[in-house]
């Protein structure tokens, strides 16, 4: 399948088979003019979409590793941890160079890591165990300390890390620099356990922080912050379903710029000199506000 390049006839809402929206290689009425850091793929099923999203994430890996000599790449919860299982399958589980990933959480729940809510026994149960990842790369967060020195313990991790370039760092702000940052957003727009309006989403100084009043269980969590989000040389977002069309269509749309982004954390990755790529299902990107300027009623 070969991506389609969209023109301004296009619409979010027609899609057929798949329409990768190229925002680079020409503007769409409505879509914040972000220069090449941004591109929109929308697909008609999940199932393509888990397809394209596996290509994507090994063509990261490939790239990386030739590059640095390794992949880092930071994970959520969500429904994108089951569509990153086509990597476990051919040809990915035989070229894909595993033993050279590194894999951190962007977000977790402070919850035992054999709970139903955890994120790593999520990605253990459906990524991990299936590939041949280093048990010594997978850094996840300790949940037998307080949310709050486990945040601190995790930002050291990284800061080791960091110091002997495993991990890449930022020239701007000194952050690290994730290979990759794979995000799924939430029907309420937000991103690793950054929820709307929530004061963690104004840290510029910290990496890593933890949150005890979430309003989605459990309530005690540990999140990378924004500034640690927007410098990853690549960030994906994935958003399936049509509860989360109309956050899509906030997020992505250029209309409402002058809105209250704090009030959808999705809206404020901006990577600063990554790209960002959205991953959407033709549900998730059913507004036509998200192609025709944000005029929509929903918004
Ligand atoms: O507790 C949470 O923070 C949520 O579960 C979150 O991690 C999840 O990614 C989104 O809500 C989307 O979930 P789906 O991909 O399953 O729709």
């Amino acid at each position: 399948m070969s991506p389609k390049i969209s023109t301004e006839e296009d619409s979010f809402s027609s899609v057929s088979n798949r329409e990768i929206c190229y925002a680079e290689a020409r503007p769409i009425p409505g879509m914040a003019d972000l220069g090449e850091s941004r591109e929109v793929r929308v697909f008609e099923s999940t199932d393509e979409l888990a397809i394209d999203l596996a290509e994507y994430i090994s063509l990261l890996s490939e790239d990386s590793v030739k590059e640095r000599g390794c992949f880092t790449v930071a994970l959520s919860g969500g429904s994108l941890i089951s569509m990153m299982g086509k990597l476990c399958e051919a040809p990915y589980n035989k070229t894909v160079d595993w033993t050279k990933w590194y894999v951190f959480w962007a977000d977790e729940r402070a919850v035992a890591k054999n709970h139903v809510d955890s994120n790593f026994k999520l990605t253990r149960d459906a990524f991990l165990s299936r590939v041949s990842i280093l048990n010594s790369h997978v850094f996840s967060i300790n949940h037998n300390a307080t949310v709050e020195d486990a945040a601190g313990e995790y930002e050291f991790a990284i800061r080791q890390l960091v110091k002997v370039r495993t991990v890449g760092v930022s020239e701007r702000n000194d952050c690290p620099k994730f290979d990759l940052i794979l995000l799924d957003m939430g029907p309420d727009g937000h991103v690793a356990s950054l929820f709307p309006n929530h004061p963690a989403l104004k840290l510029k100084e910290e990496w890593v922080t933890y949150i005890a009043d979430s309003p989605i269980p459990p309530p005690e969590r540990i999140t990378f912050t924004l500034p640690v989000i927007n410098s990853a040389s690549n960030i994906v977002i994935v958003a399936t379903g049509e509860e989360k069309a109309t956050a899509v269509g906030l997020a992505i749309s250029h209309e409402n710029e002058n809105s209250n982004a704090f009030s959808l954390p999705a809206r404020m990755v901006r990577p600063t000199d990554g790209k960002l790529v959205w991953f959407l299902d033709s549900s998730a990107a059913s507004l036509g506000d998200v192609s025709n300027g944000g005029s929509g009623e929903a918004m």
